[in-house]
């Protein structure tokens, strides 16, 4: 397997190049379990977000993200739409996303009490990596959706195109790979 040396925060990583459709391979970053790499990059993103109320992500590797970012700003709750409806959720708002590495239909929800939480309040979304945007627009959905402000999209990697969007804050780019390339 062919890899891709990522330096970030100080520390570097070795990805592994997946293929993920007949046109699409990239290098897999994962910072799930990664708590050394969370706890570098999340000071960094800090000093670029403005001030918000709340942060949000999705299921599921935004979260140790958000969680390590929230405890740096001693924010007490932050916000997690679900890739399925729980049945601890009341009144959850829905949207759809496809995703560059899930590459199929997924779900997300919004419980209604954390809709009702952000109504009227800044909110920044936060997610591992920005590769289409599609996460990151179903993010946007529910927050508008919510009645939020949405004042800074921000993620640790922008992945190809993306890395040129003026709208997000990332820390480094991530480029694509051709298919040909790991054959
Ligand atoms: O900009 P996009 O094309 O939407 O790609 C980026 C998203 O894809 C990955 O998540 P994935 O949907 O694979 O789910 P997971 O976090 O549950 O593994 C990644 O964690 C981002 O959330």
């Amino acid at each position: 397997m062919k890899h891709y040396e990522l330096e970030i925060a100080g520390l570097k990583r070795r990805l592994p190049i997946v293929q993920v459709s007949d046109e699409i391979a990239l290098a897999s970053f994962v910072i799930l379990g990664d708590q050394e790499l969370v706890a570098a990059a999340a000071p960094i993103i800090l000093e670029k977000l403005p001030q918000v109320d709340y942060l949000m992500t999705a299921e599921a590797k935004g979260i140790p993200l958000v969680h390590e970012l929230c405890r740096l700003l001693r924010h007490p709750y932050y916000v997690v739409a679900r890739k399925s409806l729980k049945p601890y959720m009341e009144e959850a708002v829905m949207t759809e996303v496809v995703s560059i590495t899930t590459q199929q239909k997924q779900h997300l929800y919004l419980n209604g009490s954390d809709a009702a939480l952000i109504k009227g309040k800044r909110v920044a979304l936060i997610d591992d990596v920005i590769s289409t945007g599609e996460s990151l627009n179903a993010l946007e959905r529910l927050a508008t959706e919510a009645g939020a402000q949405v004042v800074a999209r921000a993620a640790i990697l922008a992945e190809g195109f993306a890395a040129d969007r003026d709208d997000i804050l990332f820390l480094e780019e991530l480029p694509f790979f051709s298919v040909e390339g790991i054959e």
